[in-house]
């Protein structure tokens, strides 16, 4: 049984789940459920806190886990991230009220607040920042108004709460974050023919749910002699099947669009002289 830590609240856990019931594993229907034993699958996954996911990969007594990238690098434990999985994607801030500091370089001697402090504590030190951290457990925006903290550092996706709390974002980012598959720091194999089978799989079925979701499957018909103009437009993963129509002189092709340019392309198709131009979704795929 291969042992997998999913997130059990908080922004990444119903995008999660989600992701594993689209790779074809059971899901729980009750979110009180701790464990839930996937026979058919020969996978067991434990729903744990997004924060705690990292230290039970790291230790090795879970194979892999879900969580976010800023989690697993705050909690400083032995593990690496083998996948990004696109989804809860964020920037991880300093903010402060205006005309308070610019730039990291300005903390010396002040106090930040953040649920992030291995992160935070880090990157003051990267920065040879002498300030002060205090731990907070969340709604960190507060901790300003309440005095206990000159500058905040926190999770940033639209902006919005910090703007809500009169506070401004300051200095670059501290680090860019998604949802990302770990593993045991050091267990990946060097020749992917050495590498768990039931890992790759895993990893495989993941990889099948991110690329159906990126892509769709595009068809349409186009006169021979435009077909390398129009094979240009549509070049797939590795190369467009290209089919003869029973009508002399014209081809039909297939291939692998991304989702967003779809629409832009079939434009370009018509103007080609494509017709029958359709465009389907992808449900599974291996790649
Ligand atoms: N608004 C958001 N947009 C995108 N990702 C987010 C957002 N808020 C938190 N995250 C991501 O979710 C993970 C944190 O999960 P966690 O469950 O600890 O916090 P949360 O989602 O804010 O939930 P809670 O309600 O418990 O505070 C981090 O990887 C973080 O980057
Ligand atoms: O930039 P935004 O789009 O406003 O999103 C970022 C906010 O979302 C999360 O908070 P959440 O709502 O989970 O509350 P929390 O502070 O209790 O974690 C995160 O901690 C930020 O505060
Ligand atoms: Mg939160």
């Amino acid at each position: 049984m291969l042992r997998i830590a999913v997130p059990n609240k908080g922004s990444l856990a119903e995008p999660a789940s989600e992701m594993l019931h689209e790779a074809g594993y059971r899901q729980r229907r009750d979110r009180r459920e701790l464990v839930l034993v996937d026979n058919d699958n020969e996978v067991e996954f434990f729903f744990l806190r997004p924060r705690d996911i990292a230290v039970y990969v790291g230790s090795g007594k879970l194979d892999i886990g879900i969580t976010g990238r800023d989690l697993l690098l705050d909690s400083g434990s032995e593990a690496e991230e083998i996948m990004q999985l696109g989804f809860a994607g964020s920037t991880f801030r300093y903010a402060t009220r205006p005309g308070t500091a610019k730039d990291v370089r300005d903390f010396g001697g002040m106090t930040v607040a953040t649920s992030f402090a291995g992160l935070v504590t880090r990157h003051l030190a990267d920065n040879d920042v002498d300030a002060s951290v205090v731990r907070l457990d969340g709604a960190v925006e507060t901790a300003i108004q309440l005095g206990v903290a000159e500058i905040i550092a926190d999770v940033v996706e639209t902006g919005t709460t910090l703007r809500n709390a009169g506070l401004e974002i300051i200095s670059e980012p501290i680090l860019h974050s998604e949802a990302v598959v770990i593993r045991r720091a050091g267990e990946t194999a060097e020749d992917p023919a050495r590498e768990d089978p039931k890992v790759a799989q895993f990893l495989r079925r993941m990889q099948g749910v991110l690329v159906a979701r990126r892509y769709v499957m595009m068809d349409y018909d186009i006169r021979a002699e435009r077909l390398e103009e129009a094979v240009a437009l549509t070049p797939g993963l590795e190369s467009p099947t290209v089919s003869p129509l029973h009508d002399q002189g014209w081809v039909a092709v297939r291939s692998m669009v991304r989702t967003e340019e779809a629409q832009r392309i079939m434009d370009d198709l018509y103007e080609l002289g494509a017709r029958a131009i359709l465009t389907t979704g992808i449900h599974a795929c291996r790649i």
